[in-house]
């Protein structure tokens, strides 16, 4: 499969690396390819070293604005001209897509893609990759909206919060081979 992942451009500690190393491994190891947004900065660069290190295939998608910052070791590199055309990118690019922890950027491409799945203008899974409980505020907003009637969706089918990198990707495998069948 071809994984968009959106995650922090910041420099985190082990609590946070260690798992996005997980991942970035396990991907790597079972022939996934990463799409993300093509930056070697902070925990951007962590798991894109850790997928190439497990024989990953990387396609970024980087953006002008943030030439500077580009990934050297990637497969495949696009450039967009700007933010809203590289989010498209990584959505349209990807077959499934998984959030990492995050600020304000990764919060953005969340809700966009939620936003989108919301009104049915894709169907890819989403995984967020709940490690060290970072997203506990935000799943329990999403659980009250789900509650009180804020979404028109079960919340359980825009999103699946996943407590390790085996489950979430273990969720993708099987969304992909359901969406094969
Ligand atoms: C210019 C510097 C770092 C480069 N920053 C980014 N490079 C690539 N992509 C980025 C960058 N900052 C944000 N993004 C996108 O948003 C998400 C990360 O944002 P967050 O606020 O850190 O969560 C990420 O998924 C990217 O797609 C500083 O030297």
């Amino acid at each position: 499969m071809d994984i968009t992942v959106f995650c922090s451009a910041a420099a985190l500690d082990d609590r946070y690396t260690a798992p996005a190393k997980e991942f970035a491994a396990l991907l790597g190891k079972r022939g996934h390819t990463l799409v993300w947004g093509g930056s070697d900065a902070g925990l951007m660069g962590v798991l894109a070293d850790g997928v190439k290190e497990a024989g990953g295939r990387l396609v970024g998608i980087s953006v002008e604005l943030l030439a500077h910052k580009t990934y050297r070791g990637a497969d495949e590199l696009v450039m967009a001209r700007d933010l809203p055309e590289r989010k498209a990118a990584l959505l349209a690019r990807g077959d499934a897509i998984v959030v990492l922890v995050g600020g304000l950027g990764t919060l953005d491409e969340l809700t966009e893609v939620l936003e989108l799945k919301k009104h049915g203008l894709h169907t890819k899974p989403v995984v967020v990759l709940d490690s060290a409980g970072f997203f506990a505020g935000l799943r329990s907003q999403l659980v009250r909206m789900a509650a009180e009637g804020f979404l028109p969706r079960p919340l359980d089918e825009l999103v699946f919060f996943a407590e390790d990198a085996d489950s979430a990707l273990a969720y993708l495998e099987a969304a992909g081979e359901a969406s094969a069948a």
